[in-house]
């Protein structure tokens, strides 16, 4: 008979073989080390499951009052909306709204001869891969705009698409707008408030992924925003129908914890499937079974940090951002833009080799897809004495 001690004695030789966020190796993630209040919050709430929401009204009440404080912050008190898995299940969400919401509308013109044989969805350049999933599972039609040389979305070529399709195909041809608010790659942020009025005026939905970006805008100081990019992506902006919003990323939450957020309940119709064996007679979620711990680790997050914490905490990973991008320069090396967010591009002609050669040093850098180059994400398990060892490291990998 094996005793728990013995097992947990196993788990800690697997443990062992992990990277930890507090050495300071780990450069390309954009999750970090917990709040470690949250393991408390952990054990009060593993057993939970909000797939079955009347056996545990409390834990309800928790992502409830969460997806409210988060939806005030995006300044939508009308706010609706789940913490889920990730920004993944966040954004597969929006795209099955937006798919179901064209079928609809076509199905309301009872117009037959216009049934929408998949979902013409305009999505830039830099989104996550996450679209690419929905669009398999969806057969979703993916419509890919111009990049600026600032790496968003081409907005005028957006307005004129829509206003020339709609002409000639009839309004519902495209069925959805995505921008992203702090892409994965760069951290740039599309021109959400263009994107807003082209969805408005034209009656197509938009969907904004800050999984990363939406803990990071709201509690940025001005000295830090650049005056090429325009930094409103939320609810403020009518066009906006839903927002992801990931808590396990800048929100310092373990995974998992993603957050989809709709302007108001109405759009939960266009989701919600029979589930008539649980305690909730209509589901909306993608996932059935699922946790509690990520509701109640944000909602402890939220009210303990505040605004003031989590802009202490922003501001801290943009000094450091700053600071690297400073440190970069001092020492030849070029990025790909100016900063937006705590991400720094490096130019590589020969990134992928760098990366390499750099994860042989135990230091771990991403790449870029969509240029030449090393991707540093500042996060908070960050110091500044991890930026100048990686600093040290790139000038001795490129003999610098
Ligand atoms: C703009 C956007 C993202 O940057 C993103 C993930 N990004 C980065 C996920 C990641 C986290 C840790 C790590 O070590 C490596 C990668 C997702 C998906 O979020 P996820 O399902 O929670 O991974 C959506 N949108």
């Amino acid at each position: 008979m094996v005793t728990n001690n013995e097992i947990l004695e196993q788990l800690q030789k697997y443990r062992y073989l992990d990277l930890k966020y507090e050495t300071g190796n780990i450069f390309g993630s954009m999750c970090t080390k917990p709040h470690p209040m949250t393991l408390e919050i952990i054990k009060m709430f593993y057993e939970t499951n909000l797939g079955d929401p009347g056996l545990f009204k409390g834990t309800k009440m928790l992502e409830e009052e969460s997806i409210s404080i988060i939806g005030k912050l995006l300044n939508n008190p009308e706010a609706f909306g789940y913490i889920i898995s990730g920004g993944t299940e966040a954004n597969i969400t929006a795209m099955r709204l937006f798919n179901n919401m064209s079928k609809s509308n076509v199905n309301s013109t009872n117009n037959t001869d216009k049934i929408v044989k998949s979902s013409n969805i305009i999505i830039p350049e830099t989104a996550h891969f996450s679209f690419d999933k929905s669009k398999d599972m969806m057969n979703l039609n993916l419509i890919r705009p111009p990049l600026t040389e600032y790496y968003t979305s081409d907005v005028k070529w957006i307005k004129d698409y829509v206003e020339d399709t709609i002409s000639k195909k009839g309004e519902n041809y495209v069925s959805g707008i995505v921008g992203i608010a702090g892409c994965t790659e760069l951290g740039t942020i599309d021109n959400i408030n263009e994107l807003s009025k082209i969805g408005y005026e034209n009656g197509i939905p938009l969907h904004v992924d800050a999984a990363f970006g939406g803990f990071v805008i709201p509690f940025l100081e001005d000295k830090y925003k650049l005056k090429n990019y325009n930094y409103d992506f939320d609810f403020k902006l009518e066009g906006v129908t839903t927002i992801t919003i990931d808590p396990h990323k800048m929100g310092l939450s373990p995974i998992s914890a993603g957050g989809i957020i709709f302007r108001n309940k109405n759009y939960k119709t266009y989701l919600d499937i029979e589930a008539p064996y649980l305690t909730e007679t209509l589901q909306a979620t993608i996932l059935g079974t699922r946790t509690g711990v990520g509701a109640a680790t944000t909602w402890g997050l939220l009210n303990l940090l505040g605004k003031e914490g989590y802009a202490k905490i922003t501001n801290e990973c943009m000094e450091k951002t700053a600071y690297l991008t400073r440190k970069l320069k001092e020492n030849g090396f070029e990025t790909v833009i100016e900063p937006v967010l705590n991400i720094v591009a490096i130019k590589d002609e020969n990134a992928k080799e760098t990366c390499n050669k750099l994860k042989e040093k135990g230091i771990y850098v991403s790449v870029c897809r969509c240029t030449n180059a090393l991707r540093i994400v500042i996060m908070p398990h960050l110091e500044f004495e991890h930026l100048d060892n990686l600093i040290n490291n790139l000038c001795d990998v490129n003999k610098k």
